[in-house]
């Protein structure tokens, strides 16, 4: 057994979880007529209603025990105290510093690192204003009218769906375009749409050595050369974001256009360093700040407020009770507001390469389930969709509705209507139909006893799914930033329980490896031997496909 489940906490929660197993959410609620009242919590604008979980109050209390017997505390103010927390790569862990407010000095090996974070949020500040006055020119003297935002991964996701959320908030004088796959449709999809001479590139690549940004980079290059810029006029249309400004400055981008960012910034937790230039010139610097802001209100809540009060510290707790304990294997995202659409790819990324581990901060592999599967999408189209297996499928799916109490040019009766569907499902899956209750609908339908119960089988929900739901006022950046925050600290809950180091990602690396191989095969430029029968038949299946005719 491994350290965590030989916790004596660890008994008492399997304990609880089997007779809670018997109860139902609806019986809760019918007994406890303040059970809603006292299962609230407020924070940063956030208001969050977790009073549909299958948790009482001695479930709550024996998580947040073992929250205390896994030292959460001691470790979190290890982070923001700069620790080398990631202890495989032999980093701090400070994406806080990124939006940290306060006068408080953050050392990393003996070198306060705020300085060099305000210089470089000056530099951001400072570009917009460029950009978006017409300061800055193209080389043809026009200015710039489109961006073409370089990056992938925590590169991306971040930037795109930060500037996609906040969409009411986009400035008119330029429009930023993504690219992150490889695939050539896109980039060349984009470039089709824009002018060279009222283009500004931003590649944003941490490593600066991620093949998709290098070569869609090295594409927009070649675009921009080919259609009459020359060599000499690249820096005024190419700006790079980067950790490694040797590699930056050897692909040709020049030391003034690149916006450093540092080790101690985890790809997918970078979109508050300059990797979130592209939101500053998409809405405007006041508005990237605001979203650091909002990240900075909820540092200060999660590393001030009792555990019992502390919103991601509970979130997190809640997760590790399902996942564990009632053998959830997913978690889903159902953000109720079309901007906010791509939140749960963000947390997608944010939470599975986090604490999708499978040995613990030791090396030795884990003897419980760690990191759920992420997922989701708007309401209220999955209503239309998937919510069938949330459900009457025959696993647990927690789910986090969310719902802005207004939205940008409200229209009442849409938005009467959508609120109404988010709280309309959450009442769905915790109370559900019993089947005496489907039986008794279908009096009178023409059915005999047979039919009446074999369909009134099919129909009867069974209740008792857990959710959560966070309202807020409306999506300003402060909102915003606080929520993707909230999603980061309960992700770094849930690692602390498992014992994992949630800042890595060495499963990733080997298919960049054998990716690299494949392409010398592909290109004709390794042995076929080199590869497995099945990966060699593919491969010749696409050299065939692909010959010089
Ligand atoms: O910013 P880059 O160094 O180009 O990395 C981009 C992305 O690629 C990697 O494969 C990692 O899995 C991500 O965490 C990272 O955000």
């Amino acid at each position: 057994m491994s350290a965590l489940t030989s916790l004596p906490e660890w008994q008492t929660l399997t304990n609880l979880a089997s007779a809670i197993k018997n109860a139902h959410m609806r019986d809760w609620f019918a007994s406890d007529a303040n059970r809603a009242e006292s299962m609230q919590l407020e924070a940063c604008g956030l208001f969050l209603d977790y009073s549909k979980n299958r948790v009482n109050e001695d479930a709550l209390s024996a998580l947040f025990d073992l929250a205390r017997a896994c030292k959460l505390e001691d470790v979190r103010d290890a982070m923001f105290n700069g620790e080398q927390i990631n202890s495989t790569e032999g980093r701090a862990v400070l994406h806080t510093a990124l939006r940290s407010f306060s006068d408080r000095q953050i050392m990393v090996d003996g070198k306060d690192v705020m300085p060099e974070v305000r210089a470089t949020l000056s530099k951001i500040e400072a570009f917009t204003a460029s950009v978006h006055s017409g300061e800055h020119k193209g080389y043809t003297g026009k200015p710039v009218k489109d961006i073409v935002a370089i990056g992938i991964g925590g590169s991306f996701l971040g930037p795109k769906i930060m500037t996609e959320a906040l969409k009411p908030h986009t400035v008119d004088s330029v429009k930023v375009h993504f690219v992150a796959n490889v695939d050539g449709c896109h980039i060349h999809d984009v470039l089709s749409k824009v002018d060279f001479e009222e283009t500004l590139v931003v590649m944003s690549s941490k490593s600066f050595s991620t093949q998709e940004t290098l070569q869609n980079t090295l594409t927009a290059k070649d675009w921009f050369l080919k259609s009459g810029g020359t060599q000499e006029d690249i820096a005024k249309h190419f700006v790079a974001v980067s950790s490694n400004v040797k590699a930056a400055t050897e692909f040709g981008i020049s030391e003034d256009n690149i916006f450093p960012m540092w080790d101690w910034v985890g790809g997918r937790y970078s979109l508050w360093s300059a990797i979130g230039l592209p939101i500053s010139l998409a809405l405007g610097f006041e508005n990237f700040k605001g979203l650091l802001e909002g990240a900075f209100d909820m540092d200060t809540h999660f590393t001030s407020a009792p555990l019992e009060q502390n919103m991601p510290v509970l979130l997190g707790l809640l997760g590790v009770w399902y996942r564990n304990f009632f053998d959830a294997q997913s978690h889903v995202l159902l953000p109720y507001y079309h901007y906010l659409r791509g939140l749960p790819a963000y947390v997608q990324q944010l939470d599975m390469e986090s604490n999708g581990k499978q040995v613990t901060q030791e090396g030795e592999d884990v003897d419980y389930p760690t990191g759920p599967i992420i997922w989701g999408s708007e309401g209220t189209n999955g209503q239309h969709s998937f919510h069938q297996l949330i459900h009457q499928g025959s696993g647990v799916i927690p789910a986090d509705f969310m719902l802005p109490l207004h939205v940008p040019n409200q229209d009442e009766t849409h938005h009467a209507m959508l609120a109404s569907n988010c709280f309309g499902q959450t009442q769905a899956l915790m109370q559900g139909k019993t089947f005496d209750e489907c039986y008794a609908d279908l009096d009178g339908k023409g059915l005999n006893d047979a039919e009446r119960k074999r369909l009134a089988a099919h129909k009867t929900m069974p209740g008792n799914k857990p959710s959560n739901t966070f309202l807020f006022e409306s999506l300003t950046p402060k909102t915003l930033g606080a929520l993707v925050a909230m999603y980061e600290h309960k992700v770094f809950v849930q690692g602390v329980i498992w014992n994992l180091n949630s800042f890595d990602q060495w499963g990733v690396e080997l298919g960049k490896e054998l990716g690299n191989q494949v392409l010398a095969g592909i290109q004709g430029e390794a042995k076929e031997d080199n590869f497995d029968a099945s990966t060699q038949q593919l491969i010749a299946r696409f050299r065939a496909a692909n010959a010089p005719k």
